[in-house]
């Protein structure tokens, strides 16, 4: 029930204290079927609509099972996602894991053999059965799955969409600390097309519903930021 009432104006409303309410709110005080009713109207339902919806499980939608990553190479997908996901004691999946295991072949030769368009394909279908089964995990995807209108789509509709954010610099640098030595192969041309990659695709990423900025930090912080958002 989203009202915008202050703990305050409830009081009020019900004509209880407010520190009645905090009582209530924190599962110590008890309430008289009198007062259940009070407080219901002053929320504009009644006693029993209350009662109902305070045992009654959130809705699916409103509390997604699965937390998704999105970012660019180097942003913290596998290893803030894996780490928020064994805090959180539930499993950790690479999406690119599952396009492996379900085309039967490398990344490099999916895209060498059959092109992006394929991969793309086999990245909605497995993500779509993923998210069907609705059970708890932190999902990493890859850095370009944002790109693809409709799994993008699928995926901000299905589950908790965390972009984690860094600049053309940290991305850079963190993939090459990694050992990662593709960037640095025509070395000018690779940082700008970074930088393009970012700018263009920054719009999509923006577009997650919890964007956390991981710039000049350490990603035990990053990690503890989110787990504390998220248990809040
Ligand atoms: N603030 C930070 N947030 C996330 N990762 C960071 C941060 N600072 C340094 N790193 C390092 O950057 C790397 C991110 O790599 P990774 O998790 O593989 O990214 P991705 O899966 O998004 O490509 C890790 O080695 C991580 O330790
Ligand atoms: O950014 C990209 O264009 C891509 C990033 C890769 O994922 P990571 O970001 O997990 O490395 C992978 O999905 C694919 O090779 C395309
Ligand atoms: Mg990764």
């Amino acid at each position: 029930m989203e009202l915008g009432l202050t703990i305050r104006a409830l009081a009020k409303g019900a004509g209880v204290s407010e520190r009645f309410l905090a009582q209530l709110e924190a599962g110590e005080g008890n309430i008289s079927v009198a007062r259940l009713e009070d407080v219901g109207e002053a929320l504009g339902t009644n006693g029993a609509e209350l009662l109902a919806s305070a045992s009654r499980p959130k809705a699916a939608s409103s509390c997604p099972p699965v937390l998704a990553f999105v970012g660019l190479r180097g942003a913290g997908k596998s290893s803030v996602g894996s780490a928020v996901a064994s805090i959180l004691g539930v499993p950790f999946v690479e999406l690119d894991e599952l396009i492996v295991r379900e085309a039967q072949m490398t990344l490099s030769t999916l895209f060498e053999i059959h092109g992006e368009s394929y991969y793309r394909s086999v990245e909605r279908e497995v993500l779509r059965r993923f998210l069907a089964r609705e059970e708890p995990a932190v999902l990493a995807t890859g850095g370009s799955l944002v790109t693809d209108p409709e799994t993008w789509g699928l995926l901000r509709s299905r589950a908790h969409t965390v972009w984690l954010k860094a600049t053309p610099d940290e991305h850079w640098s963190r993939v090459v600390t990694q050992g990662d030595a593709r960037p640095m192969r025509d070395r000018p041309r690779a940082m700008n097309e970074l930088k393009a990659l970012l700018t263009s695709r920054e719009p999509l990423y923006r577009q997650a519903d919890t964007v956390v900025d991981t710039s000049a930090r350490n990603p035990d912080d990053v990690v503890a930021e989110l787990v504390g958002q998220l248990k809040a």
